[in-house]
């Protein structure tokens, strides 16, 4: 059989793959603290590796119609948002019914989604459009009581769609540049990618931190993670001491930092997105 090339593969073809590839290299990243990797289920009794990669593999259809979407319709605008609304909350039907109800990547689909729709747009200027699109108002979407919503009442923190709105500054401002650095400090691309993921939970209002272990959680994460950097990163002896030291700490508190790793993929997404349109 003839080998396919992958500049035969379309550009929507091209995204799904790339987006996918990002999720499943976020699952297999180890040792991430509290979260699914090699090593076992984090903080969670519901979820394990095979289950994040068959989710993953479930959502390609998904991002290849939201790229197609994008292309479709030209522009950012209302008629785009909404479609990416429905076609997202298809995907998450697809994802639970894959993973037999468990919320895998719910964020995920949001975050990655949006970048997905603005790279097939603008690739030149992925996270601002993305951001254009988020602001949008999605007027079918449901308003369910979720997690996110339930602890931005209770401690005002902006979640998920804030962090699109703003243009992903986890990604942009703590977790790319992040990346860069500890790939030029010769880290091991390994160790960049969990220090890419610890710089961006230096800063984030996780919110699935915040409704498991709420703010003492949150800080936790937070602070565990700036020691980890300060130290000298995962490639380090003692970046590795006090990575240990989070992930037992968040793990005693049942604190999963699930919104960091779906950024985390959003990053490496990004990262792949140069060179590879
Ligand atoms: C606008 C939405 C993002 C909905 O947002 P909202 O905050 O209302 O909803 P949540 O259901 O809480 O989902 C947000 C998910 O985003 C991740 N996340 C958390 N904090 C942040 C942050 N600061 N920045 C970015 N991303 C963040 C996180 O996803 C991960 O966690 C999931 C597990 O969470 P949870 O269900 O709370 O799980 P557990 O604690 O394990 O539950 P129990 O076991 O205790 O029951 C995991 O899946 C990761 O993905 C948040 O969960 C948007 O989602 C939306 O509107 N969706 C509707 C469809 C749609 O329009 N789609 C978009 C198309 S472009
Ligand atoms: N690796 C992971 N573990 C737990 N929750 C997640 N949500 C997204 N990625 C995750």
């Amino acid at each position: 059989m003839r080998a396919l090339k992958l500049h035969e593969l379309s550009l929507a073809d091209r995204l799904a793959d790339l987006a996918v590839d990002a999720l499943i290299d976020e699952a297999d990243l180890s040792p991430k603290p509290a979260l699914v990797d090699r090593r076992g289920n984090g903080a969670h009794s519901d979820l394990h590796l095979g289950l994040m990669h068959a989710s993953a593999l479930s959502l390609w259809p998904m991002f290849k119609e939201m790229a197609e979407a994008a292309i479709e319709f030209g522009e950012v605008g209302l008629p785009l948002r909404e479609a990416l609304g429905r076609i997202g909350r298809e995907g998450e039907q697809a994802m639970l019914t894959t993973t037999n109800g468990v919320n895998t990547h719910r964020g995920a689909i949001w975050a990655l989604g949006l970048l997905t729709a603005a790279a097939a747009l603008e690739p030149r200027a992925v996270t601002l459009t993305a951001a254009k699109l988020a602001l949008l108002n999605d007027r079918y979407a449901p308003q369910p009581v979720s997690h996110g919503a339930q602890v931005a009442q209770r401690y005002g923190a902006r979640g998920a769609r804030e962090e699109a709105q703003l243009g992903f500054p986890s990604v942009v401002q703590r977790g790319l540049p992040q990346l860069h650095r500890s790939r030029q400090q010769n880290a091991g691309e390994q160790n960049a990618r969990l220090d890419a993921l610890l710089a961006i939970m230096t800063d984030l209002a996780d919110t699935c931190v915040l409704y498991r272990a709420g703010p003492e959680g949150l800080y936790a994460m937070q602070r565990g993670a700036q020691a980890v950097l300060e130290a000298g990163g995962s490639a380090t002896l003692g970046g590795r001491r006090q990575l240990h030291a989070l992930d037992l700490q968040l793990l005693s508190l049942n604190a999963s930092p699930g919104g960091a790793a779906d950024l985390l993929a959003a990053c490496l997404f990004i990262d792949r997105l140069d060179g590879a349109l």
